[in-house]
């Protein structure tokens, strides 16, 4: 299947599915955005397809796989995941799931700097599509792009997808930053501490390192970190202002997936030695184990050391 896609099915129609139907749509495909609540029967959407979006976020990726099992699909249906998280069972990220389900799918990533409320709006934006498999990665990128979205291909999708995973742990801690009104030598420091530990864990579970300098790390990482429109900032800013994590995820509109995120990136990092010190704070400040102002102190006074080091 060559050139822009004509039947697409987005499972999840939460902010980011209906964002990305939009964008299909506008490019003439048809498109089915399912939603558990729609009741529409799922099989009759995702075997008529030549895409199908998961759009979910982590926690309903393994139910989605699940249905999709029992459906049997289409040989050569493309597999897009559109999901920044990791699972909490597992730890693997969404990738990792949907190829052990499905390995004889193309299967195909979609990450990067891309609040949907701006692409909403209409504003320009640019994003990754990253496959193992050349020709999907490609079937993907001109269903999506246009003049407003610019769509890049890469060969790295785990390095993609963890990219996107990783900075919603990081823009927890720039709302902090942000909400404790720290200044902006603070956060750019957070920013460039930040981009290394990203690429410590991102090279850990099988990403490559080039790939978080990209759109999917550094740019996903600058978005989410400077944007109010972020969950994952949200969480961060309101946490410092004194609100319980529990007050702030019963208010917040959607899925701020760096919480949970975060606490099975401290599972990994502990099962792999690695160092995540920023991590380290936010999973500590979501326990309910410090404040924000102790977090931003317990980071200033580590040991010093080389910048390069580890
Ligand atoms: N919003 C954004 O700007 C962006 C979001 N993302 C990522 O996309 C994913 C979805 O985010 P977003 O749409 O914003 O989240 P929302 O909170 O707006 O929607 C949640 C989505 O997850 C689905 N979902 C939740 N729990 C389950 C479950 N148990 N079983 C099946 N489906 C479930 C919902 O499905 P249903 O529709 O059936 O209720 C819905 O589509 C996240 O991983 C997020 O990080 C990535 C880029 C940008
Ligand atoms: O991933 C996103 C932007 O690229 C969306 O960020 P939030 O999930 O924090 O809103």
């Amino acid at each position: 299947m060559n050139g822009k896609a004509k039947v697409v099915t987005i499972i999840g129609a939460g902010a980011w599915g209906t964002t990305l139907g939009n964008l299909a749509f506008q490019n003439r495909s048809s498109v089915y955005l399912w939603s558990r609540h729609s009741g529409e029967d799922l099989r009759s959407v995702v075997c008529t397809a030549d895409v199908v979006v998961s759009a979910v976020s982590i926690k309903g990726v393994p139910p989605t796989i699940e249905k999709l099992q029992k459906i049997g699909l289409p040989e050569g249906t493309i597999l897009l995941t559109a999901t920044k998280g990791l699972d909490p069972v597992t730890t693997k990220t969404a990738f990792h799931l949907w190829r052990e389900a499905f390995p004889n799918f193309p299967l195909v990533v979609l990450s990067g700097p891309n609040l949907s409320k701006e692409i909403d709006r209409g504003l320009p934006a640019a994003t990754v599509v990253s496959s193992y498999e050349k020709t999907a990665a490609e079937t993907v990128q001109f269903l999506f792009a246009s003049e407003k979205f610019r769509v890049y291909i890469n060969d790295d999708p785990l390095g993609t997808e963890l990219g996107g995973t990783l900075k919603n742990v990081m823009a927890i801690a720039s709302g902090v930053c942000d909400g404790l009104q720290l200044g902006t030598n603070a956060k750019s420091a957070l920013l460039t501490r930040a981009l290394p530990e990203m690429v410590r864990v991102g090279t850990a579970l099988g990403g490559r390192a080039e790939t978080f300098f990209g759109l999917s790390g550094l740019g996903d990482l600058l978005a989410t970190c400077n944007s109010p429109l972020s969950r994952n900032y949200q969480v961060g800013y309101q946490l410092s202002l004194g609100l319980s994590l529990a007050e702030i995820l019963e208010r917040l509109e959607g899925t701020a997936e760096g919480v949970n995120t975060t606490e099975v990136l401290i599972r990994i990092a502990g099962d792999k030695n690695l160092y995540v010190p920023i991590a380290v704070q936010v999973h500590r400040l979501l326990q309910g184990e410090i404040t924000p102002a102790e977090a931003v102190t317990e980071l200033m006074r580590r040991d010093l050391k080389s910048e390069f080091d580890r």
